[in-house]
């Protein structure tokens, strides 16, 4: 299962971080040549840098999506490559759709030879939208990450407002995302049909966290959003487990010139120890 193999992947590495991938061409230290070309030798160069560092990548689907098929062609080869040097994927995608289109978008993304370990999934047509990227995923092995508090600032416009009978949007998404993955529970104690909670949003950590006691989080936020260690302790599980630190911008072009490689696996290690220390 899903949550047991993250589980492993962490304790091998000693910290739950994860890089993401979102290449933006004008950011890349090395641009040069055809755009696409240019993006390819950069997600390599991350993954080579951060593999044994960091246990998993999260690969942000639009940054590829943006290029056509071509694009799209990269991003398998690229999450292919990631498994290749011990790394889980996470795929970025966010997809979410009525039953019949969520199960296409579930198998295009979670099975074949170029599927991710994990996708991350817009839960908010409800919970028969979700199911079939659950089942899907349980035949696969693979998890989901469904958006439950996401980072950004204008989140709270409508999953932070109250709902009769205590809590909010999120509070009912959340209990959703832990009544979908009770099956999926495995030997670790974590579920395979994760959280994503922004790491921006330590003051509804506590309460999230008892409403999905089972919830792998993976909170993005990290660095270039503004969010820090400091918090970090909040979201995890009793045990200190249960969540999965993520960051791009802030790893991926931390440096620039020759040794740019060298740079963010600096930036990767810094991250994995801040993270360690943090949940102790
Ligand atoms: O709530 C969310 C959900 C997803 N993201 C994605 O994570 C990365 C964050 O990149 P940084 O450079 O570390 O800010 C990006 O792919 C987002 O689409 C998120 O930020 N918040």
């Amino acid at each position: 299962m899903f949550g047991d193999r993250l589980s492993a992947a962490v304790s091998a590495c000693g910290a739950p971080v994860c890089v993401g991938l979102d290449p933006v061409l004008e950011r890349l230290p090395d641009a040069s040549g055809e755009p696409l070309a240019a993006v390819e030798r950069f997600c390599t160069g991350v993954l080579d840098a951060v593999a044994g560092v960091a246990p998993v990548v999260k690969i942000q689907s639009a940054c590829f999506e943006r290029y056509g098929w071509a694009g799209v062609r990269l991003l398998e080869s690229l999450i292919v490559g990631g498994r290749e040097r011990g790394l889980l994927v996470i795929n970025d995608a966010k997809r979410g759709d009525i039953a019949i289109s969520a199960t296409h978008y579930a198998k295009a993304l979670l099975s074949g030879d170029a599927a991710a370990d994990a996708l991350t999934v817009n839960g908010y047509l409800g919970v028969d939208a979700v199911e079939p990227f659950v089942a899907v995923a349980e035949r696969e092995g693979a998890g989901l990450f469904v958006l439950v508090r996401t980072s950004n600032p204008g989140a709270e416009t409508f999953q932070g407002v109250g709902i009769e009978g205590g809590g909010d949007v999120s509070s009912a998404m959340a209990r959703m995302v832990r009544g979908v993955g009770a099956g999926l529970v495995g030997a670790s104690g974590l579920s395979s049909v994760g959280a994503v909670v922004g790491a921006t949003k330590p003051e509804v950590a506590e309460r999230l966290r008892g409403e999905m006691p089972e919830q792998v989080f993976l909170l993005p936020g990290y660095g270039a959003q503004g969010g820090d260690a400091s918090g970090l302790r909040r979201f995890a599980t009793e045990r200190g487990d249960g969540v999965l630190v993520t960051a791009s911008r802030s790893v991926i072009y931390a440096g620039e010139g020759a040794g740019w490689r060298e740079a963010v696996r600096g930036a990767a290690e810094r991250m994995r120890d801040e993270v360690g220390a943090a949940l102790g």
